[in-house]
């Protein structure tokens, strides 16, 4: 039985008090029973917030982080640094990421490597462009980034990845896709998984959607088989939105 997990990924937004109102509120609104939360914040809130969100049921996550333990890596944050913060999961190679900021397929994988490690859960992230879609590479793209990212990950430590389906032409664009379609893929992912690994790891790991999620989206997504849960960008930066989304 795989518990749904609902994410939020609040992006480069919210100040320390803006941050610890949401966590008040969440203190004060609990999520629903058998759902796991998650908020991956900016590193410089982790701290206060770990503190904050004691005793609320909702984990706290970063949103990336350096493949190597520690050096000369002027503005990155390691994976020890994130786990000290309280923080117990971590975002890996996010579009943005991979679009914004030079990700490859290999450094994600590092980073993936690095934060099992540690003892963080990577939240490792795949999607195709409109232009992958529209030319019918959906299958091959996140195949390709799914391999790539667990390269080298046994058995026994992938069940402990959770993966996160965002095509990029859903992020921040208000176009979410199709339940059917985000399932669709997400019971491809399980597929590879069960091709690289067994049916039984396929079956443990948890594949969430990405991708303009909403109050409206929420519900219908967490239906669908495959889909275990939902990683929000937009819809995640407003406490009472978040908590209606936990709710779903
Ligand atoms: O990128 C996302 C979450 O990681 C999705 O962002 P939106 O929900 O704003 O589309």
């Amino acid at each position: 039985m795989r518990t749904p997990l609902i994410a939020g990924n609040w992006k480069m937004n919210k100040t320390l008090d803006e941050a610890l109102a949401f966590a008040r509120y969440l203190g004060e609104h609990a999520p629903k029973n058998g759902v796991e939360t998650l908020i991956c914040a900016p590193a410089p809130l982790l701290y206060s917030l770990a503190d904050a969100l004691a005793g609320t049921r909702v984990a706290l996550g970063a949103q990336n982080m350096h493949h190597e333990a520690q050096g000369a890596f002027t503005g990155e944050i390691s994976a020890a640094m994130i786990k000290d913060t309280g923080a117990t999961y971590v975002i890996l190679g996010h579009s943005e990421r991979r679009q914004l900021f030079g990700e490859t397929d290999a450094s994600v994988n590092r980073k993936t490597i690095c934060a099992l490690k540690e003892g963080l859960t990577p939240i490792l992230c795949c999607g195709e462009s409109l232009e992958e879609r529209e030319a019918d590479r959906t299958t091959e793209v996140i195949k390709a980034q799914v391999i790539s990212g667990l390269h080298g990950i046994a058995e026994a430590d992938v069940t402990k990845v959770v993966i996160a389906y965002e095509p990029i032409w859903a992020i921040g664009t208000g176009k979410t896709a199709s339940s059917a379609d985000a399932n669709e893929v997400c019971a491809a992912i399980r597929g590879i998984i069960s091709d690289l690994y067994s049916d039984k790891a396929a079956e443990s790991l948890r594949i969430l959607y990405g991708g303009s999620v909403n109050t409206d989206t929420v519900k219908g997504l967490m239906a669908e088989a495959d889909i275990d849960g939902a990683l929000v960008g937009g819809a995640s930066l407003a406490a009472e939105s978040f908590h209606s989304l936990t709710t779903f």
